[in-house]
This record gives structure tokens, C-alpha cells and sequence, in this order.
């Protein structure tokens, strides 16, 4: 396996789980996660990709101690997660983003305070970190503010927080921008690999947002039905799969459908031609290429630029796997 930088902050090695369940009067077992041997080195960032239900959450779980492997091994920051879970614990901050750890009731403040005093923070540790998060995650505005009035965005910054209040060697944010409005996303990436940059932090990410891992990662690892699909660099990925970008253009005047763009393909048109949206390889051209060839043909008023999406991805390379 990769991940040569530095000593494996993960390492697993044939890492399964199975669950029994109980369909209908029967009952039958799911493999969720099999056969997994993955090794993330000291300061990587990487992409923990896969469809819904591949094994990524279970895998997750396993690293950081809260289901029982049925089979394999992990090591996490170089411990066993069950056995030597309260230790990990000092070392890993996750995020669920699906599931809060912060206190519902209480101000933000407060859930720091009680997460300080579990990390054992000292008060000048606390004071400092809380206070260097705050301002960079500009939390001030909601700092007294209780949890459950938050906006989502203004959450999930206090959640990402949460988890690195204690500087974890690891951080693991399971699905950290999920139903966040893109400037939300944007600040919370830029956190990231600031936060990064300055302490070195391994980071373990799943999304389905391949916005986060261009900007955030650079490994993917891609499960399928719990097994490793794919391991690599985004590019590499795209390049294997052919994975298209999408530019939206909004035309000043409605118009017929531009099919002789250079390096894009015509996806199709709204509003009579008003909107018009062109696939294009970004290994191949940019989008201001493309712009620039759409704007030699018609005045263009407003544009965007579609991620693919991470289900898009993982869709090609398990049809190319089968
Ligand atoms: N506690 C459980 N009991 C029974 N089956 C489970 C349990 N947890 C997960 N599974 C099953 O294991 C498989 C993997 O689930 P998992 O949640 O790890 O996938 P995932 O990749 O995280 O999916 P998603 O992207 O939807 O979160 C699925 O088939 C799921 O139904």
C-alpha cells in the first residue's frame, strides 16, 4: 500500500466487518467492510470515497474504536481502538456530520469548556486554542449562543472546532460539508488547510463533494462494497474514469444551442437556449477556455463552473470495474 509520508497514523490490514440482520422472518449477514488494507502516513490528507453504503462509516467506526473489527487488524496513531480507546481518544477528533458532540442546550461556549476539561487542557492551553479557533472560524458572532440556534454552517464550523480544540494528531470529518451553501464550504476548506499547514494534522475525509477532496486531499482511497477499489490521486482517478466538469453559462438573449464549442461538449439548453451547459475535460482545457470560445459566439451574462459529483465517480469506476 502507499502513504510512505512519515511513520502510518492508520494502518489496517485486512480490516472486515459483517453484520447480522434480520430480513424479514430470515436472518443474513452484510458484509460491510471486507478485507480492507489501507495505510494513511503522518500529514496526509485523504479522500475516503465510496457510494452510499460502501463501508465508509463502519471503517470510521473501527478506526476510531466504536465497533469491534469481525475481522483483520487496525491501528490508530499506533494504538488498538477499543482496547487503548481512552488514549486514542486524545489523539483523533472526529466529526460526524450527521451526528452533533456538541451540548444542544448549552452555548457554544460552554461545550468547550466541558470538551477542554475532558481533553485536560490546561487553562492557558484552553484559552489559546479556543480563542485561535474562534477568531479563525469566526465564531465570535454565535459564541454564546446555544447550540441548537445555530444555522447549519455556523454548526458545522463549531463541530470541526470541537474536534481540534485538543490539536489531535488525526482528524476524521465524516461527511463535514454535507447541505452547507458553498461560502460556508469555502471558509471551512480554507480552515482546513490552514489548520493543516500549521500543525501538521493527518486528515481522514469522507464526502460527496469533490470540491472537498480537489481542495482538501491528496490521496483518494475508493471503496466498493468494502473493498478497495481504487487508491491514487484525484487526478489519476479523473484520468482513469474521464470525469467531466460542467460550465453553466446565462446568455444575454436566447439563441440556438452552440454544439461547435472546441474541447466541450453540448450537454443541453433551458429557457429556449437561454441557459446552456457544456461538459468538458479538465485535463484537457479550463473553463475559461471554454468561456472564452462560448463568448466568441454569443454574449454570456453570468456562468458557473459544476463540480462532479463524488456519486458520478465512484458510478464510472465501478462500471469500469465490472
Ligand atoms: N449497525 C448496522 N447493522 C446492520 N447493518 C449495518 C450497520 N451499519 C452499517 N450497516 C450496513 O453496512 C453497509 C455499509 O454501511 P456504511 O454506513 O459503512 O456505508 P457508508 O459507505 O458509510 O454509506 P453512506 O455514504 O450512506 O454513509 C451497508 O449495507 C449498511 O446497511
Amino acid at each position: 500500500m502507499q502513504g510512505d509520508v512519515g511513520e502510518p497514523v492508520i494502518e489496517t490490514e485486512g480490516l472486515g466487518r459483517e453484520f447480522r440482520v434480520r430480513d424479514g422472518l430470515r436472518r443474513r449477514t452484510v458484509v460491510a467492510v471486507d478485507g480492507l488494507s489501507v495505510r494513511v502516513g503522518a500529514g496526509e490528507a485523504v479522500g475516503y470515497i465510496g457510494a452510499n453504503g460502501a463501508g465508509k462509516s463502519t471503517t470510521i467506526k473501527m478506526l476510531v474504536g466504536i465497533l469491534v473489527p469481525t475481522r483483520g487488524s487496525v491501528r490508530t496513531c499506533g494504538l488498538r481502538p477499543v482496547q487503548d480507546r481512552r488514549r486514542l481518544v486524545r489523539r483523533v477528533g472526529v466529526v460526524f456530520g450527521q451526528r452533533s458532540q456538541l451540548w444542544w442546550d448549552l452555548p457554544v461556549r460552554e461545550s468547550f469548556a466541558i470538551l477542554a476539561s475532558i481533553h485536560g487542557l490546561s487553562p492557558d492551553r484552553e484559552r489559546s486554542r479556543t480563542d485561535e479557533l474562534v477568531e479563525r472560524l469566526e465564531m465570535g458572532a454565535y459564541w454564546t449562543t446555544p447550540v441548537r440556534q445555530l444555522s447549519l454552517g455556523q454548526r458545522m464550523r463549531a463541530e470541526v472546532a470541537a474536534a481540534l480544540l485538543h490539536s489531535p494528531d488525526l482528524v476524521i470529518l465524516d461527511e463535514p460539508t454535507i447541505g452547507l451553501d458553498v461560502l460556508s464550504k469555502q471558509r471551512l476548506r480554507e480552515f482546513l488547510v490552514t489548520e493543516r499547514r500549521a500543525h501538521g494534522t493527518t486528515l481522514l475525509l469522507t464526502t460527496h463533494d469533490m470540491g472537498d477532496v480537489e481542495r482538501l486531499c491528496e490521496r483518494v482511497l475508493l471503496v466498493d462494497h468494502g473493498r478497495l477499489a481504487y487508491e491514487g490521486t484525484l487526478a489519476g482517478l479523473s484520468r482513469t474514469v474521464g470525469v467531466e466538469r460542467v460550465l453553466v453559462v446565462d446568455l444575454a438573449e436566447p439563441g440556438p444551442d452552440l454544439v461547435t464549442v472546441p474541447g466541450a461538449r453540448h450537454l443541453g439548453s433551458e429557457g429556449g437556449g437561454l441557459r446552456q451547459r457544456f461538459a468538458f475535460d479538465a485535463e484537457v482545457t479550463t473553463a475559461a477556455k471554454v468561456l472564452a470560445a462560448v463568448s466568441e459566439q454569443v454574449e454570456v451574462v453570468d456562468l458557473s463552473v459544476e463540480e462532479p459529483d463524488v456519486e458520478d465517480v465512484v458510478r464510472r469506476v465501478y462500471a469500469a470495474r465490472r
